[in-house]
C-alpha cells in the first residue's frame, strides 16, 4: 500500500505523516511531497521511527515523483485561514494549488483514491472533480472530500456535554464542510437525548469549530493536529476498504447521487474501489430538514465556483 501526502511538510502535513509512519500496515510506502525545502528531511527525521514503513520525502514544483504508484493521495496543500478570513477567501490561492496537483495525478496515478483537506473543500472537491474529467479520468468512486473532522468534533462535544466515553459516540454529518453546510443529525445518535436547545447551541458548535481554533491560534493557523487524526483515520478506512474488510463506513463529501447536490456529505461503505455503497442519510428531524433545506443554496454556490474555476 502506498499514500502520498501532499502539502506534507505543513501542520496537517507533518501531524498526518507521523500517524501514518507509526501505523500504516507494514511494509507500506509513504511518500511526502510539499513545495518547501524541509520536505525530504521531514521524511529522514520520520525514518528513525522504528516502524515498517518506508518514507520518501520529495519537494520542488513536480509532485509527479512522490505520487508514481500511489493507492491513497491525500491533499492538505495550500494556505490555512486567520482570524477575521472565512473558508471562502482561501479560493484565490488553493483553488490554483489543487487544480494543479490534481492535473499531475490524474497523469502519475489515475486509479488512486484522492482525498482533498484543502479549504474550501466544498469548492475544491468540485475543482478536482473537473479536472479529472477533463483529463478523461474521473470515477466518482474514488474523489473524496475529507469532511472526518466534523465527524470527531460532533463525537467529542456531544461525549463531554453528556458525560459519556466518547467511544460510544457515532454521529453522522451531512452536507459540506464551512458553517451552515456543517449538519450534524444529532436525532440519529443513538442512546442519547438532546433538548431543543442542546440541539441548537450543540449544532452551532460544530458549524463554528473551525473558527474556535482559527481565533484561539490568534494569526498562527488552523486546525492541524486534530485534523492530522481526522486525516488519518479516514486514511486508514480508505486502507481497509482496499484490503476487502468488511462494514467499513465514514461520512465524506462526494459525488454520490444526492437529490440535494451534486456533491454532498453523507455515509458510504468503503471497499475494494473506493466507495462500494452510498448509504441512506437515514431519517431527519423538522430541525434537521430545515437546516439542510437552508444550506443547499450555498452548497450548490460553493460547487458552482469551482466547475466555473476549471472551465
Ligand atoms: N478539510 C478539513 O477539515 C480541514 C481542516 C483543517 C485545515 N484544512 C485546510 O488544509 C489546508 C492546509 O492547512 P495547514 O494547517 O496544514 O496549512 P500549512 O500552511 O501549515 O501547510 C500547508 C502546506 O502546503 C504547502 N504548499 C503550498 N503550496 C503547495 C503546492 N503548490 N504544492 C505542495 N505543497 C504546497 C506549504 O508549503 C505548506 O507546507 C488549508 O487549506 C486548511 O484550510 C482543512
Ligand atoms: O476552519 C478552518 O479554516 C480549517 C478547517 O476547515 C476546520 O474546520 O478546522
Amino acid at each position: 500500500m502506498k499514500v502520498a501526502v501532499l502539502g506534507a511538510a505543513g501542520g496537517i502535513g507533518q501531524a498526518l505523516a507521523l500517524l501514518l509512519k507509526t501505523q500504516l500496515p507494514a511494509g507500506s510506502d509513504l511518500s511526502l511531497y510539499d513545495i518547501a525545502p524541509v520536505t525530504p528531511g521531514v521524511a529522514v527525521d520520520l525514518s528513525h521511527i522504528p516502524t515498517a514503513v518506508n518514507v520518501k520525502g520529495f519537494a520542488g514544483e513536480d509532485p509527479s515523483p512522490a505520487l508514481v504508484g500511489a493507492d491513497v493521495v491525500l491533499i492538505s496543500a495550500g494556505v490555512a485561514r486567520k482570524p477575521g478570513m472565512d473558508r471562502s477567501d482561501l479560493f484565490n490561492i488553493n483553488a490554483g494549488i489543487v487544480r494543479n496537483l490534481i492535473e499531475k495525478v490524474a497523469v502519475v496515478c489515475p486509479t488512486a483514491l484522492i482525498g482533498v483537506i484543502t479549504n474550501p473543500v466544498n469548492t475544491t472537491v468540485a475543482i478536482a472533480a473537473e479536472v479529472l474529467k477533463q483529463a478523461g479520468v474521473y470515477d466518482k468512486k474514488r474523489l473524496f472530500g475529507v469532511t472526518t473532522l466534523d465527524v470527531i468534533r460532533s463525537e467529542t462535544f456531544i461525549a463531554e456535554l453528556k458525560g459519556i466515553d466518547v467511544a460510544d459516540v457515532k454521529v453522522r454529518v451531512i452536507g459540506g464542510h464551512s458553517g451552515v453546510t456543517i449538519l450534524p443529525l444529532l436525532s440519529q445518535v443513538e442512546g442519547v437525548n438532546f433538548t431543543d436547545e442542546e440541539v441548537a447551541a450543540l449544532t452551532k458548535r460544530i458549524q463554528n469549530a473551525g473558527t474556535e481554533v482559527v481565533e484561539a491560534k490568534a494569526g498562527g493557523g488552523s486546525a492541524t493536529l486534530s485534523m492530522g487524526q481526522a486525516a488519518f483515520r479516514f486514511c486508514m478506512s480508505l486502507i481497509k476498504g482496499l484490503q476487502g474488510d468488511a462494514n467499513v463506513i465514514e461520512c465524506a463529501y462526494v459525488d454520490g447521487g444526492s437529490e440535494h447536490a451534486s456533491l454532498f456529505a453523507q455515509p458510504i461503505l468503503l471497499g475494494k474501489n473506493g466507495i462500494e455503497k452510498v448509504l441512506s442519510v437515514g431519517e431527519l428531524s423538522a430541525f434537521e430538514v430545515q437546516a439542510r433545506d437552508s444550506m443547499l443554496d450555498t452548497l450548490k454556490a460553493d460547487i458552482q465556483l469551482g466547475v466555473d474555476f476549471v472551465k
